[in-house]
């Protein structure tokens, strides 16, 4: 077996979280390439003496791969799908981060984890991604135009709204007069389209959903629309540019620029649990159904 090892901070639960893995994994002869800036990270502080292969890029990551293992919060794993990208490399993810929604390994238990990983008792949950096309082109989505969570829009150096022009397959929806305006994966939905009123869709519904933020009036609601959907945005506003954000990287685009979102071919696939189903997760960390009477 042969598992990329992926993170992007340092911290001192680092160290336990690694010893954990690096002894499981040695013992059980997996090979592991680690990602040359997190290997360093751990070089430094004299956490892994051994010699390790690296990895720098998603070039080098092939159908060798049996797996990716990310160790960090959701953070991480949204850049870690941008690693995998559309090789079909399984994701997990060990949560050494705060909510760590979907990392579905809890530090406590690596090891019996890891076991169901060597065993191959796990599913795949494959996750939809949406891609931005810009016209004109911008340089800065083009090396990685896909999001696992959101697209976003939004208005940039102003308190003023944004009106957002909404088409969907070439049909006119509306023109939110917002703050700027989420379209959201079922992975997204429970990040930040949710905090803005969004519904909640569980991992394989195969839909979008596109909700505005602070809509300035009483009939915009979050709407959810087939996946297949050809989503065009047209951003107009006070500032000449706004904000684009795909996951957790941004860029600024100029008004009256077009976007196109819509479903990529691919799909990531997450590496599923049994103790660690979506429907578990969102009783245990979003605190589903909390009802002080059960
Ligand atoms: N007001 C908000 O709720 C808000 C605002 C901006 C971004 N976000 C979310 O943060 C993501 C980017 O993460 P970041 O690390 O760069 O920002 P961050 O450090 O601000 O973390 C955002 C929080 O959202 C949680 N989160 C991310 N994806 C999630 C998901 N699919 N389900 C449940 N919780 C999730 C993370 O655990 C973290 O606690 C965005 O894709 C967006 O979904 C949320
Ligand atoms: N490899 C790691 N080792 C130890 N701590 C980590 C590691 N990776 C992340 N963390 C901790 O988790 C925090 C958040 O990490 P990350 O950006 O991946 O997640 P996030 O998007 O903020 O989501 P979450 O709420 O799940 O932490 C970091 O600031 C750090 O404190």
């Amino acid at each position: 077996m042969k598992v990329a090892i992926y993170g992007q901070y340092y911290q001192n639960s680092t160290e336990p979280i690694i010893n954990d893995i690096f002894v499981f994994f040695n013992k059980n002869n997996v090979e592991m390439i680690i990602e040359s800036h997190f290997l360093l990270m751990l070089n430094e502080r004299k956490i892994v003496e051994k010699k390790y292969k690296t990895f720098t890029s998603h070039t080098e990551l092939d159908a060798s791969f049996d797996m990716l293992i990310s160790i960090g919060g959701d953070g991480t794993i949204l850049r870690a799908a941008t690693l995998v990208r559309d090789s079909g490399i399984p994701i997990l993810g060990i949560n050494a981060g705060r909510l760590g929604f979907l990392a579905s390994v809890q530090k406590e238990n690596i090891a019996s984890f890891m076991q169901f990983v060597i065993d191959k008792k796990y599913t795949i949950s494959k996750r939809a991604l949406l891609s931005l096309t810009c016209s004109p082109p911008n340089e800065s989505i083009e090396e990685i135009n896909f999001a696992m969570n959101e697209i976003t829009v939004s208005r940039k150096d102003t308190t003023s709204m944004i009106t957002i022009d909404t088409y969907l397959n070439d049909e006119f929806l509306n023109s939110y007069w917002a703050d700027g305006l989420i379209i959201s994966t079922p992975t997204g939905s429970t990040g930040y389209s949710l905090s803005c009123g969004g519904p909640i869709l569980t991992p394989d519904v195969k839909s979008l959903v596109i909700t505005p933020i602070a809509p300035h009036n009483l009939t915009a609601r979050p709407l959810v629309v087939p996946d297949e959907t050809e989503i065009r945005l047209k951003v107009s506003g006070r500032e000449e540019y706004y904000l684009v954000s795909l996951d957790s990287r941004v860029t600024s685009i100029k008004n009256e620029s077009i976007l196109t979102l819509k479903k990529t071919p691919f799909q990531i696939n997450m590496v599923e649990i049994p103790e660690e189903t979506f429907l578990k997760t969102l009783r245990s960390k979003l605190l589903w159904g909390e009802d002080k009477r059960n």
